[in-house]
């Protein structure tokens, strides 16, 4: 299917005037864009302002109203485009090799060789995963990464990569930063769409700035700030701030002698109104601490107290009697479910009968959500945009009468000027004595987040840090691995 222009001569890829409507609202209105050959192009731009309907047109999975793309004197034909999509729709019985050439011609060749092939693509990304490894049973940023590794095995002319970064640490990033500069190969373009503008100006060389359904400025990265980008996508500088909301010493959450399978189990504390951080590297054993909360994944423990009284969580039923909230990392997987959990918690349903109507409640928000879709389309209305959807319900969460949050990449998808509106949210809630965990990627956004940090390393505990007295860097050691230095 794919004939790769490797040996082709370097031409520009020039957008012009595209157009799109969905129902009578014009959500791109003449996007003009020139990217050069070799160049990674930074796209940014308030949540609904049009990045993905304009990748999507770009991918050919939509058609343009007007306005068309050229490469080399010719229309961009949708073969010469490759695309990382926001919302991975991938088949989670899948393995790694599968996923990888699902577009590419190498996986017509005998299974052997299609598995030497991903190896070897994997080796030179730098990836440890095995082509063997089913999708279904990897963490989310690592399913991203198989994505990124895919653009490395089977470079297109002009690859997009629509805000994979969302749940990827200090290490996740600098492969994607490798990996990118690799696929472009000096004459390849990326299209890179991304709310992290720290990012954006490390990562790419220009940075097209959408508002109002148009490209309204090109700015080199050498020259931008996160200031003058931010002024550009909202008219204003936005700027988060790190919290200053005052904690109270009386213990919430109380867990002792959790063992998620270090030497030392797990013991904290989460205060009223405080928002603890959790930071770690993949393997830590931040994720199965989180898990064993939610009630997903129990993990034997001496005991767990909530204000002042010993709990049980060995079922999602527990963490929803004990009205606990949850945010789900994954926009894709399982969010449904959490929602439904978070609407039930004050129904309080007989133990038997809880997994039966939380199915039947996220079968409802699923309706509701296409519903929601359908009359967008019947009434003319732009449809809510993934960081529209997340922000709608994490206040749906908020608003519920929780006494304790878990939230997993909270602000995944959402601009900056939503993040700002998101810590106004957590000031408001933490307030009312509600304590929040907050497991999130990206070091700087827990630095920002959190009024405690607390670090695993080996899957015990191996530090509690206040954001104060630490930088970035001293996280991202963190969740690279490299901290504690020695055991
Ligand atoms: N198939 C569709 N039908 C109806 N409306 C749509 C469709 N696809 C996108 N939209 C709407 O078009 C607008 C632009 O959406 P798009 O996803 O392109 O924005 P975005 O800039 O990528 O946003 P975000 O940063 O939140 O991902 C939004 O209001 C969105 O709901």
């Amino acid at each position: 299917m794919t004939t790769l222009a490797m040996d082709a001569p370097d031409y520009p890829i020039a957008i012009e005037g595209v157009t799109k409507s969905f129902g009578g609202v014009e959500v791109l209105r003449g996007v003009d864009l020139e990217l050069r050959p070799g160049e990674i192009m930074g796209l940014v731009g308030r949540n609904g302002v049009g990045k993905s309907t304009l990748a999507a047109v770009l991918a050919g999975s939509l058609t343009a109203d007007a306005g068309s793309a050229h490469y080399a004197g010719a229309a961009l034909e949708p073969w010469q485009v490759s695309i990382i999509e926001q919302q991975l729709r991938l088949d989670p019985t899948l393995n790694v090799a599968e996923a990888m050439f699902r577009q590419s011609d190498v996986q017509h060749l005998p299974e052997a060789e299609v598995m030497a092939a991903a190896r070897r693509a994997l080796i030179e990304a730098g990836s440890a995963l095995d082509p063997e490894d089913r999708l279904g049973d990897l963490q989310e940023s690592d399913r991203r990464l198989v994505e990124v590794v895919r653009l490395l095995a089977d470079p297109r002319q002009l690859m997009i990569i629509d805000e994979v970064s969302t749940t990827f640490n200090a290490r996740e990033t600098e492969d994607l930063r490798f990996a990118a500069r690799r696929a472009t190969g000096g004459h390849r373009s990326i299209l890179f769409i991304t709310h992290r503008l720290d990012e954006a100006l490390d990562l790419c060389d220009r940075i097209a700035v959408m508002r109002d359904g148009k490209v309204v400025e090109v700015v080199s990265s050498l020259t931008a700030t996160t200031e003058s980008l931010s002024e550009a996508m909202f008219g204003r500088v936005v700027t988060l701030r790190p919290r200053s909301a005052p904690v109270s010493a009386t213990s919430l959450l109380s867990v002792t002698g959790l063992d998620v399978g270090g030497e030392q189990p797990v013991s904290f504390d989460l205060h009223e109104g405080e928002v603890l951080g959790l930071c770690g590297a993949r393997d830590s054993g931040v994720s199965e601490l989180v898990h064993a909360l939610t009630g997903d994944t129990p993990l034997p423990v001496a005991g767990i107290t909530l204000e002042g009284e010993a709990v049980t969580l060995a079922s999602p039923w527990d963490a929803s009697r004990l009205r606990i909230g949850v945010l789900a990392g994954a926009a894709d997987r399982g969010s449904d479910t959490y929602f439904a959990r978070n609407l039930m918690m004050l129904d309080d349903p007989a133990q038997e009968d809880y997994d039966a109507q939380v199915e039947d409640t996220a079968a409802i928000l699923v309706a509701f959500r296409e519903a929601d879709e359908q009359a967008s389309r019947l009434f003319n209305r732009p449809a809510l945009s993934v960081g529209q959807r997340r922000w709608r319900e994490l206040r749906e969460l908020a608003a519920e009468h929780s006494r304790m949050l878990i939230l997993i990449e909270p602000t995944r998808g959402m601009d900056l000027s939503a993040r700002e509106e998101f810590t106004a949210l957590l000031n408001e809630v933490t307030g009312r004595g509600v304590g929040v965990l907050v497991l999130a990627s990206d070091e700087s956004e827990l630095l920002l987040l959190s009024d405690r940090i607390l670090v695993l390393a080996h899957q015990q505990v191996a530090a509690e840090w206040n954001p104060i007295d630490v930088t970035v860097e001293q996280l991202a050691e963190v969740t690279r691995g490299e901290w504690p230095p020695t055991r």
